[in-house]
């Protein structure tokens, strides 16, 4: 298959071996506009996400816009978030839409078609969800989502502290809730190849996982190097086996080197090949 029918985990799995498998954010927090000598505006919220897509959309695997920041300006800045997606699809990069929706199944068949249906303007490769209404909840998007080549990410074992008063509560049979996750991702993966289209995020600021079984035939998007205090040394170590299908994602870490496209690509540059080096090392 080619095109936009082809499988997300399939073209992720293409653009990770051609490109290296790093996700740059773009989130264009306040504090980065000021930084950037931009005004918090929208005016500066465009200058800020058409600087990232022309620095790095030609080079970087992913690019992840935190849809926060967007919305925040409201319907002017939702239609700028529309452009960066377009522009940085048509630039090769596959775009994760972190919008980290989840609801009750009715209603996200309505996220889902936001953001997942091909003729939406905000669609993307794929969406960031939360299965914290419970996994089932997100059945209607899982659906669109293989019927248009698009893809998932499932809150698993997220990279902010808080997470594991949720995450690592232990359910009756013995499991816990983040190991349960990735336990119906891999049921949603099984048989595909070379890589299933619904991954788990994992942040790869936990320490060592290997109590948890990250094998899910899908891939890892790994926020929390650079800013959050991981390094992608920690790759191995975290993610073991599994660290072949890990996205590694950086936001701050690259975009606080703007707004000078050259310096931003060569921290992007940086990043990839340090990402490089300790995936070869595993
Ligand atoms: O889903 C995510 O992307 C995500 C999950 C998670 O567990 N932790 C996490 O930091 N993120 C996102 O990853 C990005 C991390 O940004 P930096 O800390 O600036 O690199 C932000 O957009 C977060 O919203």
């Amino acid at each position: 298959m080619t095109g936009t029918t082809e499988p997300f985990g399939a073209r992720l799995r293409r653009a990770m071996d051609e490109r290296g498998p790093l996700c740059v954010g773009i989130d264009p927090h306040a504090s980065l506009l000021a930084e950037w000598g931009l005004s918090d505006d929208v005016a500066g919220l465009e200058r800020f996400s058409r600087t990232v897509v022309e620095a790095v959309a030609g080079r970087v695997a992913v690019l992840k816009p935190q849809s926060a920041f967007f919305e925040r300006f409201g319907s002017r800045g939702v239609a700028i978030l529309e452009t960066s997606v377009r522009e940085a699809r048509e630039a090769g990069a596959l775009v994760v839409m972190d919008a980290k929706r989840g609801d009750i199944g009715s209603t996200m068949a309505a996220y889902a078609e936001s953001f997942l249906h091909r003729d939406a303007p905000l669609f993307s490769d794929a969406l960031t969800v939360s299965p914290y209404l419970g996994y089932g909840s997100l059945k209607p998007a899982v659906e669109l989502a293989r019927r248009n080549g698009a893809g998932l990410f499932v809150l698993a074992l997220t990279s902010n502290p808080e997470g594991g008063e949720v995450q690592h509560a232990v359910r009756a049979d013995g499991r816990n809730v983040g190991a349960t996750m990735l336990a119906h991702l891999a049921a949603e993966n099984a048989g595909e190849e070379p890589l299933g289209s619904f991954g788990a995020v994992v942040g790869a600021t936990l320490g060592d996982l290997s109590s948890y079984d990250l094998a899910v035939n899908g891939p890892l998007l790994a926020p929390g190097i650079g800013a959050q205090g991981a390094t992608p040394a920690d790759l191995p170590r975290v993610f073991g086996g599994a660290v072949g299908n890990v996205v590694p994602n950086v936001s701050r870490g690259v975009l606080r080197h703007g707004p000078d496209v050259t310096a931003l690509r060569a921290a992007a540059d940086r990043f990839a090949e340090e990402i490089r080096a300790a995936v070869a090392s595993a």
